[in-house]
């Protein structure tokens, strides 16, 4: 699997993301971590922890490629919110957002050969409107906030919730391109802007 570049990941999203700018990895090997929060664990240490761990498990295990991982956490205050995991929690999460500032933090690790694991922290600023009972029961009730860290997608619905963001788009959702990009070519990977082109980009 030499010069292979393998994202360890489940989310979709990712998947989509690096396509944006071009890139398809060669495998698609999700890491089999536990992602239990240490106690005391602020937002920031947690994601760089969960990025580091998700590319090592996947490095220990195929030596010689490039492997990038990535975690997302949406935090209010020192308290972390990750995926929600059903319609009551995902209400909770969003009546505690709701017409206040959280921040939305990811982490992405890239892996290479025997190199010390780099790791590089997005941090966002989103604020949302005031969300009524009934607003949030209806989004509740669309499922789109299944699988998303802090029970919301802005690149769904939710972001007309989203009244002011300091931060970027991709980073929010799930893999912040600039920084994957700088990662990315500082292992050698090659990156290049017509490789990405795509009808849709129009
Ligand atoms: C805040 C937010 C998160 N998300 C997603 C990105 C991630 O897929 C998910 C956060 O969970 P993660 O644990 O970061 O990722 P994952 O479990 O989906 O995949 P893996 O651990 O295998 O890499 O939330 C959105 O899609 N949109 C959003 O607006």
């Amino acid at each position: 699997m030499a010069s292979s570049l393998i994202l360890a990941s489940a989310s979709p999203r990712r998947l989509a993301l690096l396509a944006r700018i071009g890139i398809k990895p060669e495998f698609v090997l999700p890491a089999d971590i536990d992602e239990t929060p240490k106690k005391g664990e602020l937002p920031l240490e947690y994601v760089r922890r969960m990025a580091t761990e998700k590319a090592e498990w996947v490095a220990s295990r195929h030596s010689e490629c490039h492997i990038l991982a990535a975690d997302t956490v949406v935090a209010a205050g020192r308290r972390i919110l990750p995926k929600a995991e059903d319609e009551k929690q995902a209400t909770s999460y969003l009546k505690l957002l709701s017409g206040r500032r959280h921040r939305v933090l990811t982490a992405v690790a890239i892996q290479k050969d025997d190199a010390p694991t780099t790791v590089k922290v997005s941090s966002n600023i989103v604020t949302f409107k005031s969300l009524s009972p009934r607003e949030i029961e209806d989004y509740v009730a669309s499922g789109e906030w299944r699988g998303k860290a802090g029970g919301y997608a802005i690149q769904g619905y939710a972001e007309s919730f989203i009244r002011f963001l300091a931060g970027s788009h991709s980073s929010v959702m799930g893999l912040p391109l600039y920084e994957t990009r700088h990662l990315l070519m500082n292992a050698g990977w090659p990156i290049s802007a017509s490789s990405s082109f795509q009808e849709e980009y129009a």
